[in-house]
């Protein structure tokens, strides 16, 4: 016995990519295009989740990418990113650029030089005192939205605004100008100048274009030039507009100086112009965050009044509570919208229910990392399912209810990587503090003045995945007055 060696046995301390569970290549790619699985992308992360457990792998056209849906282990990968964390070095965004020539904005910077801008723009988006800079832009913008709901309900029987999403585009759109630009745009006036729909339609087509392109093989672009070429005149089209606004801006202010005046500029366009950063970087990182600032804005608060509409008891607390910390003010301020919980948490459950990111990236390029009981190889992109998390009945009860007091219960302990909806960390959104600002201030004052309701005749608006979250059809609201 003694004499007798044991045979050499290899210890496996963690599994690999090949003991991950997932489906098929075929079976993935079919999902994905023939029942209309890049719409339903989001849906897509709960049956993986309940077929293959939190950790599964599906080839998303030519890219591998390991799904994770579980907070603890979003948490871990996020713990172990590193200093310049990369969201996905296979991007088509990426790739535009590339091929035009164009510079990065902080959406698609890397390395050093997404860290560069990041702690500018971080000095004049993040903290609370900048952000409260733009309280009377935003409240101007505000004033004009409410003027635009009026005008538009004119146009229906019974006080219904079509396609509140619609509006709420436009909004975003002159919110984020006017702290880009200072200076209007004119996009909630009744007739909404021609450049700005073209605008909004270009950042949509590129969105619907975004999965398509990067899960299509490159070798079937040649048979398919379609949608490369839209993806790329839709790109074309937001960086002209950009480029349009900042040299007229430009100019303005360079022809107030040579008459000897002295110009201080309190815009995000201006701060980076200071910094003297190339010409090139500045073009594109304002195209990123006019971009970025558009859909995010329209559809939270979309969410948010469609739920209020078909939950009056909430909309009447909210509603209380707004007019006791206004007191007799019209126009509530950041610090007035700082003071009011229930809006606070009926945001976050919007955002909880209908997260704009539903699954966002990272790619971990100089090791390999631990994520449960898998080490997953550098260099993999890694989705995290940020929908699967939010609707996961342990951390959310009755997951698919609003219910926004879940966020004011003391005693409510929710993981705190389950519903992220800005990111968590140095690669988190941000817009964050200036979009928070932005959906809270139109909230309160659109409840000031309106009781909002269904449309009479009006059904149940089902998400879809268009890269960001959106509503699957127009959500038609009634906007009666106060
Ligand atoms: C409710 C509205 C919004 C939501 C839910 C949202 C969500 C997000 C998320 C999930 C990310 C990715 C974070 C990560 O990878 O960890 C992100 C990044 C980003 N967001 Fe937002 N966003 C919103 C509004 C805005 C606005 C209004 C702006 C512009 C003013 C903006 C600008 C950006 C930028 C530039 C990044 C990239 C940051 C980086 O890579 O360093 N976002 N956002």
């Amino acid at each position: 016995e003694l004499g007798c060696r044991a045979p050499a046995r290899v210890i496996k301390t963690h599994k690999t990519l090949e003991d991950m569970p997932g489906p098929s290549a075929l079976g993935f790619f079919t999902d994905l295009f023939c029942k209309r699985g890049l719409a339903r992308l989001h849906e897509l992360q709960l049956e993986g989740k309940a077929r293959y457990g939190p950790v599964w792998k599906a080839s998303f056209g030519p890219i591998l990418t390991v799904h994770v849906a579980e907070p603890s282990l979003i948490e871990q990968v996020l713990r172990q990113e590193g200093k310049h964390p990369v969201r996905s070095d296979l991007s088509s965004w990426k790739d535009y650029r590339v091929c035009r020539g164009h510079g990065y904005g902080l959406l698609t910077a890397e390395g050093e030089e997404w860290q560069k801008i990041r702690s500018i723009l971080a000095k004049h988006m993040l903290k609370p005192k900048a952000v409260e800079s733009y309280e009377g832009t935003l409240n101007g913008v505000v004033t004009d939205l409410l003027r635009r709901l009026r005008h538009q309900r004119a146009r229906h029987g019974q006080s219904v605004v079509k396609d509140v999403g619609g509006e709420f585009y436009k909004f975003g759109l002159e919110g984020i100008s006017s702290v880009l630009f200072d200076s209007r745009l004119g996009c909630l006036e009744p007739d909404v100048p021609p450049e700005t729909e073209t605008f909004i339609r270009s950042i949509n087509r590129m969105f619907v274009l975004t999965l398509l392109t990067m899960a299509m093989p490159r070798a079937l672009h040649r048979l398919f030039p379609k949608p490369w070429r839209v993806f790329c005149e839709s790109w074309d089209y937001m960086f002209a507009f950009a480029k349009g606004h900042i040299d007229k801006r430009m100019a303005e202010v360079a022809e107030r100086v040579s008459r000897g005046e002295t110009v201080e500029g309190k815009y995000l366009t201006y701060y980076l112009a200071q910094e003297k950063l190339p010409m090139k970087s500045i073009y594109s990182n304002v195209t990123e965050l006019l971009l970025a600032g558009v859909d995010t804005i329209s559809s939270t608060l979309s969410w948010s009044l469609y739920e209020l509409a078909r939950h009056p008891r909430v909309q009447a607390a909210l509603h209380e509570e707004i007019s006791q910390v206004a007191g007799g003010r019209t126009i509530p301020s950041a610090a007035d919208v700082a003071q009011m919980p229930l809006l606070k948490a009926v945001v976050k459950e919007a955002l909880r229910l209908y997260p704009v990111i539903p699954g966002n990236a990272r790619v971990i390029s100089d090791r390999d990392i631990q994520v449960g009981d898998y080490l997953i190889p550098k260099k993999t992109l890694i989705t995290l399912c940020h929908f699967a998390t939010s609707r996961d009945p342990r951390f959310f009860p009755e997951p698919d209810s609003f219910r926004p007091e879940r966020w004011l219960q003391r005693d409510a302990s929710h993981h705190p990587f389950a519903s992220v909806p800005f990111g968590v960390g140095k690669r988190s959104c941000i817009g964050r503090r200036i979009a928070e600002l932005e959906v809270h201030l139109a909230l309160a004052r659109i409840l000031m003045h309106f009781e909002v309701k269904p449309e009479p005749e009006g059904g149940p608006v089902q998400p879809m995945t268009r890269t960001l979250l959106v509503p699957e059809k127009e959500i038609n609201l009634q906007f009666l007055n106060r």
